[in-house]
């Protein structure tokens, strides 16, 4: 493919660009900043900066939730201003579309529509779905191998994708991603301590704690409001508090995996016996989480580095590639697509 392509990962919380004329990604975080519920203040990692610290007058709005468009316009807004859409160099440009198997097909359609009817005047969108562009990020050979299975880790979602000869055999999105563990984790800090704490301060509570290691008596100061007295102020946060939160949202997980690889047919069975599970998505970063999910499931757990980028890292090579790209991508107008005939 020549010309002007470009690759979208539309993550609940963080949008991936593949541009294939620059042989380039880029990343934003998924969110805008509004001015007194009009004016857009901010975009991208600009607007995430100042969530839960701007003044009341300016509310910071997150267009995908659970890895669906659920605020199309904000979507469109925030994409077209991340590419760049006033640039000529983006009409007329052509773009490959990771998208979650299991939603509805409106929800899909969404995806296209975004797309297809943005400033940037598409040529052509082409629909991938995410789990296959995730195994070929990952580095599988998604045509030859009998058996992947990929779990992502994300930021709204867990997707579960069992893959064989090129296809999707199976597929499971999970409504559980990082922002989950991150309101768990403020939820109980709240209820054991009488002690405010928001979402961000959380996360970096998950990311330095990690979910499974050896160490048991850390903690770390944390800046939030006691509920008593009313006044913000500090207080020690232990390592067991963070990860009692975690436990509920991680043990679903664990269950819908076991439960999938129970429903796989035997011979793609035994062959993610052989293989293992691929690890992607940026919680799996989340120190431990490998060796937790091992033991757990009982499976060999493969990692991979930047876990965040192998959708994108997926499409750049299914764009670059003229056999993966007609394998592995369709329109939502070809004829053979058959929920739009
Ligand atoms: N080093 C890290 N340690 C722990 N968590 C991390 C790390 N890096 C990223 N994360 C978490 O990964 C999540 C984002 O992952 P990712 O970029 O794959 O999500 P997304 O594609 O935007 O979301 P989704 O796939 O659910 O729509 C966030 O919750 C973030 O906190």
């Amino acid at each position: 493919m020549a010309g002007k392509v470009y690759g979208l990962d539309l993550g609940t919380y963080e949008i991936k660009v593949f541009d294939k004329k620059q042989d380039k990604i880029w990343r934003e975080k998924d969110a805008i900043a509004m001015k007194n519920k009009k004016y857009i203040f901010a975009v991208g990692n600009e607007a995430y900066e100042v969530f839960e610290k701007a003044p009341v007058d300016i509310r910071v709005v997150f267009p995908m939730r659970n890895g669906v468009i659920a605020h199309f316009d904000d979507m469109q807004y925030l994409l077209g201003s991340l590419l760049g859409t006033g640039r000529r160099s983006v009409f007329g440009a052509e773009y490959v579309v990771a998208v979650p198997t299991d939603v509805t097909e409106v929800e899909k359609k969404a995806f296209y529509d975004l797309v297809l009817h943005s400033e940037a005047k598409a040529k052509s969108v082409r629909i991938v779905e995410k789990g296959l562009a995730d195994a070929v990020g990952f580095g599988m050979d998604v045509i030859g191998e009998k058996g992947i299975f990929v779990a992502n880790f994300g930021g709204g979602t867990t997707e579960l994708s069992v893959l064989s000869l090129g296809g999707m055999v199976m597929n499971r999105l999970l409504k559980i991603g990082g922002e989950n563990f991150d309101n768990s984790i403020a939820d109980l800090v709240r209820h054991n301590r009488e002690f405010l704490i928001g979402t961000l301060t959380a996360e970096k509570l998950r990311r330095e704690f990690g979910v499974f290691d050896q160490s048991t008596d850390s903690a770390i100061t944390v800046s939030g409001r006691d509920l008593v007295t009313g006044v913000p102020s500090q207080t020690d946060i232990p390592i067991s508090l963070v990860r009692a939160a975690m436990k509920e949202p991680l043990e679903e997980c664990v269950k819908a995996i076991r439960s999938m690889i129970e429903r796989t047919p035997p011979d793609v069975r035994r062959a993610i016996e052989k293989t293992g599970i691929c690890l992607t998505g940026g919680m799996a970063n989340l120190r431990g989480l490998s060796t937790y999910l091992r033991e757990s499931i009982g499976l060999p757990v493969l990692t991979v580095d930047d876990p965040e980028l192998c959708v994108v890292n997926g499409l750049r090579k299914i764009i670059s590639d003229r056999g993966y790209y007609k394998r592995l991508t369709y329109s939502m107008l070809d004829e053979d697509y058959r929920w739009l005939r």
